[in-house]
């Protein structure tokens, strides 16, 4: 029997640091084949844009395939598993499959996809890596808020549900074989292990919680776990077990088209100030500036900002825009004019 692909399932919160471990991981690969399937929240194919712009030695864009509906975990059947038999029945088939998830996807359903006997013979989950964002974390962002759960209850009684982001970031650690604490450059050094051994705490079975910065871990300890989650699914709980579906409701996303700009500060400085002020989530995205040659690649994650430029336009890849995510309700116009200036 030829020996199965091993598939490393990369999951966490919106801007947690997933696709900066699936640039580390491509950039480290040690001549290993790696393809990576990226999928994400809203529009504009920004991860897959970072990943194939990357710029990294021996990496093809071929070996990044983009998924474009924004939730992997809904439409495993129809976009997951004809991408995964297309990667395999390549002539020169990847060593390594790495599946960069949404920050908004549950890991589980997609899980189930690699019970199916036509992944499950040539296919095996070799570890689920789940990246946290520490200072989120450490501001409480995923825990519940007694007042909002004591506002909802009022509201009506038969509430019982968590916080959505709660919701979506247990079901992604309870599926973990290992977690990443990210972002510790963010964190009090004295704080780090405690909040390590919190969310261990949290977790439903002994997995390891190891801080990163970057997502700069080697290799060699977040491939070849050998975990083989798929015969392991009682064990990696989730909100929406004995389900058959869920929803997205809780989130939306859009894109504000923006023109070329004079300089990457004042763009910076209003996207800073329309994250606080609307409780924006996350914002990404691609931007012309005016005498410059390079694209900008702008990353929001809450009101924290970086920019760099990242490669020249494409052909016919000039308008620029950026992807807002947030909870529903966002005011999109407002937003938009914020950000447009
Ligand atoms: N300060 C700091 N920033 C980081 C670290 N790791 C990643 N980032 C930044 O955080 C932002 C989000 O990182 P990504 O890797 O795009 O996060 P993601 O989880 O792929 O985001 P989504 O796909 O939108 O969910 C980027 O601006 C990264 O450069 C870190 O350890 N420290």
């Amino acid at each position: 029997m030829t020996p199965r692909i091993p598939a490393t399932i990369i999951t966490g919160f919106l801007g947690a640091g997933k696709t900066t471990l699936v640039r580390h991981l491509l950039q480290n690969a040690g001549g290993r084949r790696i393809a990576v399937i990226v999928n994400e929240f809203g529009s504009l194919g920004i991860d897959g844009g970072v990943l194939a712009g990357c710029g990294i030695e021996g990496c093809d864009e071929d070996q990044i395939v983009e998924l474009s509906n924004g939730c992997l975990c809904c439409t495993v059947a129809d976009e997951f598993l004809p991408a995964m038999e297309a990667l395999l029945d390549r002539p020169n088939p990847p060593e390594h499959i790495v599946i960069e998830t949404s920050g908004l996807a549950l890991p589980k359903p997609l899980l189930k996809a690699f019970t199916w006997p036509a992944i499950r013979s040539r296919v095996t989950v070799d570890g689920v890596i789940a990246l946290v964002d520490g200072p989120a974390v450490a501001a409480g962002r995923f825990a519940d808020d007694p007042e909002e759960v004591a506002r909802l209850m009022a509201e009506d009684p038969a509430y019982d549900h968590d916080n959505p982001l709660a919701e979506v970031f247990e079901d992604q650690l309870g599926s973990a074989d290992l977690v990443l604490l990210n972002k510790t450059d963010l964190l009090a050094e004295s704080d780090i292990a405690g909040l390590a051994a919190g969310i261990a705490a949290q977790l439903p079975r002994a997995v390891k919680v190891l801080p990163s910065r970057e997502s700069r871990i080697d290799p060699a300890i977040l491939l070849g776990l050998g975990a083989a989650a798929e015969d392991d699914l009682a064990s990696r709980p989730s909100h929406h077990d004995g389900l058959d579906d869920h929803e997205h409701d809780d989130w939306e996303s859009f894109v504000v088209p923006l023109p070329a700009q004079s300089a990457p500060e004042p763009l910076i400085a209003r996207l800073q100030q329309t994250a606080a002020v609307h409780d924006v989530l996350r914002m990404k995205g691609f931007v012309a500036v005016e005498g410059k040659p390079l694209r900008l690649l702008v990353q929001g994650v809450g009101s924290r900002f970086r920019h760099e430029y990242d490669r020249a336009w494409a052909p016919g890849e000039t308008a620029g825009g950026i992807v807002v995510i947030g909870r529903k309700g966002l005011d999109q116009a407002a937003i938009t004019q914020a950000i447009q200036g």
